[in-house]
């Protein structure tokens, strides 16, 4: 069995992690320029923990900016097996308070300024994004969240914008009642496809932060409220994360619903007709595919 590194993403309000021994910020080069930032490699417990703050310290890149493909590819590259992503967002559902996780099981993406793929001219690749998040994953972190006495919603819905603006009215409300989307954010998508892109178990803990402009009593999103609950959201985040060690432990089983080979069968490209530089850059996502006997 591997042994077990997490990785965790840490989004707006959540730049450090504390409890790590060992513990340095490290410069990664990644084929896809550099990541959002160092990452901040340690053992918390005995187990081998990787931070990235996806704005970047001091919150730098706005979510379009946001260097996901090199974020996923150097927490690959540093032997990362597991993924939390930890996410402000807002709300649609009424019971979704500020303050409370949504464990995200599935996502809407509305992007469309972003690099979304390892894959392209030179080597194509399909993989099923159908379960897009790793249940196991997901179940751990709702048990870690619970245990740090946060409240907890095991699924639900995150629509993906492309932002950096808030949403209109009826976009909100539209998300809310015709889509049936549970929360919003802006970085959850692609981030979430090229982790599986990458055979990586990707869970995401959404923290509300605000009801979006659909609520009646919230007229409109305003920054400074999304700051004043993201300061004790991520108190509360690394109170989860503390109890991760023990939940998870230091060994990464084969993921049941297939994380970790999600590549098997999405290469489509002939080997003949791929592009040896292209395959160079995929070293590190697809490297487990790409490097054994010719398929
Ligand atoms: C500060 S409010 C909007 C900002 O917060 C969320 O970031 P993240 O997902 O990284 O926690 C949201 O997606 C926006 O980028
Ligand atoms: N209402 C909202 N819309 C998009 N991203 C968010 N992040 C936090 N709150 C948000």
């Amino acid at each position: 069995m591997a042994r077990r590194k997490l990785g965790v993403i840490g989004g707006s309000g959540l730049y450090a992690v504390d409890g790590l021994t060992e513990a340095a910020w490290h410069r990664v080069e990644t084929p896809w320029g550099a990541p959002s930032d160092d990452l901040f490699c340690g053992l918390l417990d005995e187990l081998e923990m990787v931070f990235l703050p996806r704005h970047g310290r001091g919150h730098v890149h706005s979510p379009s900016d946001v260097p996901y493909r090199a974020n996923i590819d150097a927490l690959k590259r540093l032997g990362v097996t597991d993924v939390i992503s930890v996410s402000a967002c807002g709300s649609f559902r009424e019971e979704m308070k500020p303050g409370d996780f949504v464990i995200v099981d599935q996502f809407i993406d509305r992007t469309i300024a972003r690099d979304k793929s390892f894959f392209g001219a030179g080597c194509v690749a399909h993989v099923s994004m159908a379960h897009p998040v790793c249940g196991t994953l997901g179940s751990v972190c709702a048990t870690a969240a619970q245990a740090a006495g946060v409240t907890v919603h095991e699924g639900g819905t995150y629509l993906a914008m492309e932002g950096p603006q808030f949403s209109t009215l009826a976009e909100s409300v539209m998300y809310r009642d015709q889509w049936g989307c549970s929360v919003i954010g802006m970085t959850n998508m692609p981030e979430a496809k090229l982790a599986r892109e990458a055979e990586l178990c990707y869970a995401s803990v959404a923290m509300v932060t605000d009801y979006d402009c659909w609520h009646p009593d919230h007229d409109a999103v305003e920054v400074a409220d999304i700051l004043r609950v993201l300061t004790a959201n991520a108190e509360a985040a690394r109170a989860m994360i503390t109890e991760l060690p023990t939940l998870l432990g230091p060994e990464h089983a084969p993921c049941p619903q297939g994380c970790g080979t999600a590549l098997e069968y999405a290469l489509i490209t002939a080997p003949d007709a791929r592009d040896p530089e292209v395959l160079k850059k995929l070293d590190a996502v697809a490297g487990r595919v790409l490097s054994g006997p010719s398929d």
